[in-house]
C-alpha cells in the first residue's frame, strides 16, 4: 500500500521531469541478470520506447509473446539545485512487477501493473551527475496475482502466459516515469469531500504532511481564479457560496491549493483541481447532486496499435471526442485502473467513471473458455495470497483516485465466480475491508457474469448497485435464436423486478464481434447488420425496466487479445475499429443516446 500517490507537479517547491523516450532494454530469458550484475550495466541492450508495451514492436513471435524477466535502464541527470529535497522516481505503471535499482543500489519492489508507485532514491542519488536507473521486471501471470492466469512452460522451455481474461498481456513501462523532487516536509496526501446546502457548498478537507511541523493553509479558487474560500489547519471546511457544481457533461472545476509554512517560510505547495458534487444511490436511482442520471457509455481498454497498453494522450483525446460524439456520459475502466490523465479528462468533460481493479479472471470457467479448468475459483489454495494483493490494489486505486469528481463508483471485481458458496467469505472480507477507504463513500460494486444470475449468484448482497455482463445473442442463443436470448434475458430481469431488491442495475457488457465492412441482408453473425440487431434487442429490454439505469456496451473500440479460434486478431466487439473509425452500429447507437437525456 503506497503512501505517496499524489500526481507529480512542478512549482516553486516541487520538481517534476518526465523521463519518456528511449530506454535500454533486454530480455532475461535465463533469469540470470541479477547474478550477472545487470544492475550495473545491461549487456548489448536494444532501445525501447517508454511509455510503451514492448510486445508489438517486434517482428518475431518469441519476442512478442515473451514471458519472464526483462530489464530497462536509463542514465538520469539529477541537478544539484535539488539537494536537500526528497528525490524520487515515480512510475505510472510497471506491468506486472518491478524492482528498482539506482547506481547499483536496490531501492524497492512493486507488485501490480496498473497503479503508480514512488521509489525514494535520495540515499542513492549523485547530484550534478548521471545516475544509472535500472529496473528488473516480470510479466508472468499467476492465480494468486492480479490479473489472474497461469504461466505455462512449453516443451521447448519457453514460457507462455495463459490469461484467465480476454485482453492481451501487454507488458512493460506502460505509463510515464517521472524524476520528482519534493521538500522533506511536504504534502503527502489530501482529501476533499463536498456536501451541498441551499446555494452553498461545504468542502471538508484533510491534509497529510510528511512531518508534523509547519502550519497548513488551504485556498479554493474558481474558474476565474478568484479566491472563493480559505481555511487553516490539517483539516477543515471550505464554505463556498453560490457554488458552480460539477455535473454530468457540465463540469465546473475549482483549484484547491495547499501551503505548508513555518516561520513565514513556504515549505511546500500542492495544487489540484476538484469538483463540487455529491454521488448517492437512492432506491434504484444513481444520483449526482440529488438528480437521477442515466449512464450511457462503454467498457473500454487502454489499447492501441504499436504501443499496446501504453497510455497515449492522442488516443485518449480521440476516444473522448468519439464518446462525446456518441452522446455518452460514462465509462468503466475495464479491467484495471487507467492512467491518471484519463480521470483528468473525465473531470474536465463531465464524464462518470466506474473505476475497476484488475481482479479479473477470478473464474476458472473463463480459463476453460481459454482452455483452463472448470472449478470454483475461490475454493483454490491461492486465494489467501491473492486476497492480500487484491486488497492492496483496491486500497491504492481508491487512494489515488478518491479526489476525482468523475469517479462514480469502485468496481472491486470483474466477473468473479460467485456461483459457488466458496466466494462468500472472500467477498465478506473484501467488502468489509474496503468500506471506509473512500472518504466520499462512493458505491462499491462488481460485474456479474452470465453464470452469476439472479438465481445462481451467492454474492448479490454485497454491491451497492449491480453491473450485469450479459451475452445472449453472442455467447449463447445467437443468430436466428436471438429471440430466445431476449426471452431469457427478460425472464431474469422479471425476477429482479419481482424481488425486494431496490438497487440500480447497469448493463456493463453486451455486444457482438463485428468485422467492419462485412454486410449481409438478412444479417449473419459478424456482420455490421447483426451488431445493430443485437443492440436493438438489448435496447428493447432496457426500455422495459425502470430499474435499469445505464447501458455500456462492450466495447468502445476493437482491442487486442490472445490469439485463438474465437478471435480474429483480437476482440471485434467495438462500436469503433481499433484505429478509432465507426462501424454502422455507432451511428445507430448515437441516435438513440442523443435522444436520451443524461438525467433521464
Ligand atoms: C464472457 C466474459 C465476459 N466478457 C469479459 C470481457 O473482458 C471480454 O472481452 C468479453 C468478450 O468476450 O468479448 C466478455
Amino acid at each position: 500500500m503506497e503512501q505517496e500517490l499524489l500526481y507529480p507537479l512542478t512549482n516553486k517547491c516541487r520538481f517534476d521531469q518526465k523521463l519518456d523516450g528511449l530506454w535500454d532494454f533486454k530480455f532475461d530469458r535465463e533469469s540470470q541478470g541479477l547474478a550477472d550484475n545487470w544492475t550495473a550495466k545491461l549487456p548489448d541492450p536494444i532501445k525501447m520506447p517508454v511509455p510503451a508495451s514492448f510486445n508489438d514492436f517486434f517482428t518475431d513471435k518469441d519476442s512478442r509473446e515473451y514471458t519472464g524477466d526483462f530489464w530497462y535502464a536509463k542514465r538520469v541527470f539529477v541537478p544539484g539545485s535539488l539537494r536537500g529535497k526528497l528525490i524520487g522516481l515515480r512510475f505510472g505503471a510497471a506491468t506486472h512487477r518491478a524492482t528498482v535499482y539506482v547506481n547499483g543500489q536496490e531501492i524497492r519492489s512493486h507488485e501490480g501493473g496498473f497503479l503508480p508507485f514512488l521509489a525514494d532514491i535520495t540515499s542513492a542519488v549523485k547530484f550534478d551527475e548521471d545516475n544509472l536507473v535500472v529496473l528488473k521486471m516480470n510479466n508472468e501471470l499467476h492465480r494468486d496475482a492480479l490479473p489472474a492466469g497461469d504461466t505455462a512452460v512449453l516443451k521447448n522451455g519457453k514460457k507462455m502466459v495463459k490469461p484467465f481474461f480476454d485482453f492481451y498481456n501487454y507488458s512493460g513501462l506502460n505509463r510515464s516515469v517521472h524524476l520528482v523532487a519534493m521538500p522533506e516536509n511536504h504534502v503527502v496526501d489530501y482529501t476533499a469531500v463536498s456536501s451541498l446546502g441551499d446555494d452553498v457548498a461545504t468542502v471538508h478537507y484533510t491534509v497529510t504532511t510528511s512531518q508534523s511541523a509547519g502550519s497548513v493553509s488551504v485556498t479554493l479558487r474558481d474558474e476565474n481564479d478568484q479566491i472563493v474560500a480559505t481555511s487553516n489547519g490539517r483539516s477543515g471546511d471550505l464554505v463556498v457560496q453560490h457554488p458552480q457544481l460539477w455535473n454530468v457533461r457540465d463540469a465546473h472545476l475549482y483549484t484547491l491549493t495547499i501551503q505548508v509554512t513555518a516561520n513565514d517560510q513556504l515549505l511546500d505547495e500542492y495544487s489540484d483541481e476538484i469538483g463540487i458534487r455529491t454521488i448517492t444511490i437512492a432506491g434504484h436511482q444513481i444520483e449526482v447532486n440529488g438528480q437521477p442520471v442515466y449512464l450511457k457509455g462503454f467498457g473500454r481498454h487502454e489499447d492501441s496499435i504499436y504501443a499496446g497498453r501504453a497510455f497515449d494522450l492522442n488516443v485518449e483525446k480521440r476516444d473522448f471526442e468519439l464518446m462525446k460524439w456518441m452522446g455518452a456520459n460514462s465509462f468503466r475502466t475495464s479491467h484495471y485502473p487507467y492512467d491518471e490523465e484519463v480521470y483528468r479528462f473525465a473531470d474536465r468533460e463531465g464524464f462518470l467513471i466506474i473505476d475497476e481493479v484488475p481482479a479479473v479472471g477470478f473464474k476458472m470457467a473463463a480459463a476453460s473458455f481459454l482452455g483452463g479448468l472448470d472449478q470454483s475459483f475461490f475454493a483454490g489454495d491461492w486465494t489467501e495470497e491473492l486476497y492480500k494483493k487484491h486488497l492492496d490494489q483496491v486500497t491504492d486505486m481508491i487512494h489515488r483516485d478518491k479526489n476525482h469528481p468523475s469517479v462514480l463508483a469502485w468496481s472491486l471485481f470483474n466477473e468473479p465466480d460467485t456461483s459457488s458458496k466458496s466466494a462468500v467469505p472472500y467477498f465478506e472480507k473484501m467488502f468489509a475491508a474496503t468500506k471506509a477507504l473512500d472518504p466520499d463513500q462512493r458505491p462499491r460494486t462488481f460485474t456479474l457474469n452470465e453464470d452469476d444470475t439472479f438465481d445462481t449468484s451467492y454474492c448479490k448482497q454485497f454491491p451497492d448497485f449491480y453491473l450485469l455482463n450479459r451475452y445472449p445473442g453472442w455467447y449463447h442463443k445467437w443468430g436466428y435464436e436471438i429471440s430466445d436470448g431476449e426471452a431469457g434475458l427478460r425472464e431474469e430481469l422479471d425476477k429482479w423486478a419481482a424481488s425486494d431488491i431496490d438497487k440500480p442495475v447497469v448493463f456493463s457488457e453486451y455486444g457482438a464481434d463485428t468485422q467492419p465492412g462485412l454486410h449481409k441482408l438478412p444479417s449473419v453473425m459478424w456482420s455490421e447488420e447483426y451488431q445493430i440487431e443485437l443492440l436493438q434487442m438489448f435496447n428493447r429490454v432496457f426500455d422495459s425496466y425502470d430499474f435499469i439505469r445505464g447501458e455500456q456496451p462492450w466495447n468502445l473500440a476493437d482491442f487486442q487479445t490472445v490469439e485463438g479460434n474465437m478471435r480474429v486478431n483480437g476482440n471485434k466487439k467495438g462500436l469503433f475499429t481499433r484505429d478509432r473509425q465507426p462501424k454502422e452500429a455507432a451511428f445507430y447507437l448515437r441516435q438513440r443516446w442523443l435522444d436520451i437525456d443524461n438525467n433521464f
